[in-house]
């Protein structure tokens, strides 16, 4: 299978494209955007196989961001394993492209990994709990163009958040709290 992104082509932080608001991505779509949503759900599946990510010394990723590949247009590919861990072999929870996202609706409860968040265009990790909402809906259109609507909580939710936010210019450090990175505020949840 040949791979079109290795990590010298991942998009680093302070390259602009990050920061920016991504341009909407037009249905049908082209076949250019057809192949790089391609392109980069095999990143993200090779990423996770642990002899081929050594292979092409690719940092794994469970989701990929246009702007990251250098493209500022509104997509994501999103590889969510299944939540049960010993079920190995199962059907992952999220397979697919998310094109066009809007979180239309999400809780005032909040939500934080335990260990933090990384990030490919983040070469140095940024140690601190990332508040996000806890349960989001999000609208989208798949590959052909259908409009979805999701509702995902805990894990699956936080990794939307993180992909929406690289379309829109965030990076997950913005949210951390510098002066206090790992303070525990007791209305969030904290997941492991
Ligand atoms: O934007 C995507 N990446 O940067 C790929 C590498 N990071 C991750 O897979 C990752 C790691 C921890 C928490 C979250 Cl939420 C995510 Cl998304
Ligand atoms: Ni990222």
């Amino acid at each position: 299978m040949t791979i079109r992104f290795t990590m010298d082509k991942i998009t680093r932080d302070g390259d602009p494209v990050l920061r920016q608001v991504a341009a909407s991505v037009p249905f049908p779509l082209s076949k250019e955007h057809a192949q790089l949503a391609e392109d980069m759900m095999t990143y993200l599946v090779i990423s996770q196989d642990e002899t081929q990510n050594e292979k092409y010394g690719l940092r794994p990723g469970v989701g990929l961001a246009a702007p990251q590949v250098g493209e500022s247009l509104q997509m994501a590919a999103v590889l969510i394993p299944s939540l049960d861990p010993h079920e190995h072999d199962e059907e992952p929870y999220f397979k697919g492209t998310i094109f066009n996202p809007v979180i239309i609706s999400e809780s005032v409860k909040r939500a934080a990994l335990d260990v933090g968040e990384g990030c490919l265009s983040v070469d140095e990790d940024v140690p601190g709990f990332v508040p996000r909402a806890n349960r989001i809906t999000v609208r989208y259109q798949n590959e052909q163009g259908e409009t979805k609507t999701i509702k995902l909580r805990d894990y699956p939710a936080i990794v939307f958040q993180h992909e929406i936010d690289h379309l829109h210019g965030h990076l997950y450090y913005d949210h951390i709290d510098m002066k206090s990175p790992w303070e525990v505020d007791d209305d969030t949840k904290y997941i492991d």
